[in-house]
């Protein structure tokens, strides 16, 4: 009676070990995040971010009143005659990932100011983001699941991208949503709105889980601007 009742001890002593071993294991150091604002509102220097819902791991947030309406419709005009079929990779191809038109907006008044306060959300220096992208998608267009981050060694690697931000310009009827496969996450565009997300973390399956592609325009057509930030200076 005695041996039996030492040798449960023993192993319901050994169990409760090895389960302290096993949550030491899994219990991971949460990541930083660059995004580190807290509350529902981010105050930029001209203007009052919602944020109206967020993720950790890797940090996703959707934000609202990012631009105003006369900026998104100006940013529209500026990049109408300036269009051009998006291309993608380091070695700038057309493709079927991507069947978008695209274009690099020059800096003016309106995008400067509407850059800075993105930077200020994003919490960089406006020197490491690359400019503002706009993106118009026609019915049918789209781009595929993708990374922005480049997976290629070299001189990209070298000032990686850590962070994107898509900015709607516009209302889309239907379809155009910024998709997350691997987060079962979809984000239909209202202008003004955001999507928000990094992608610098120690651990490579935090950062997979940032796949993420612009579903095909169904009716209407879809205007964004996408701001992707760099680990340094970039211009
Ligand atoms: O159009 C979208 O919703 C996504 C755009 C995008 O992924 C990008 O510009 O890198
Ligand atoms: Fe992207």
């Amino acid at each position: 009676m005695l041996i039996n009742s030492s040798r449960i001890y023993v192993f319901v002593s050994v169990l409760s070990k090895l389960e302290e071993v096993d949550e030491k294991l899994t219990t991971k150091v949460k990541e930083f995040s660059i995004f580190d604002h807290t509350g529902n509102k981010i105050r930029t220097e001209d203007r009052e971010i919602a944020i109206i819902a967020q993720m950790e791991d890797p940090k996703v947030a959707i934000l609202g009143n990012v631009a105003s309406k006369a900026e998104c419709e100006e940013l529209i005009r500026l990049s109408k005659d300036r269009l051009n079929r998006s291309k993608i990779g380091s070695k700038h191809e057309v493709s079927d990932i991507r069947t978008s038109s695209s274009t690099f907006l020059p800096e003016d008044d309106v995008t400067a100011g509407v850059e800075k306060r993105l930077a200020q959300i994003m919490n960089v220096p406006v020197s490491h983001g690359e400019g503002l992208h706009i993106l118009n998608y026609k019915p049918g267009q789209e781009y595929k699941a993708h990374y922005d981050y480049f997976k290629s060694k070299g001189n990209v690697t070298n000032n990686s991208r850590i962070s994107t931000l898509v900015l709607y310009l516009n209302d889309v009827e239907e379809g155009g949503e910024t998709y997350f496969p691997h987060m079962n996450l979809s984000i239909s565009p209202h202008q003004g709105m955001a999507v928000y997300f990094e992608y610098f973390y120690s651990d490579p399956e935090v950062n997979e889980r940032t796949l993420h592609g612009g579903a095909p325009v169904i009716v209407g057509e879809k205007w964004a601007t996408t701001m992707w930030v760099r680990r340094k200076q970039y211009r």
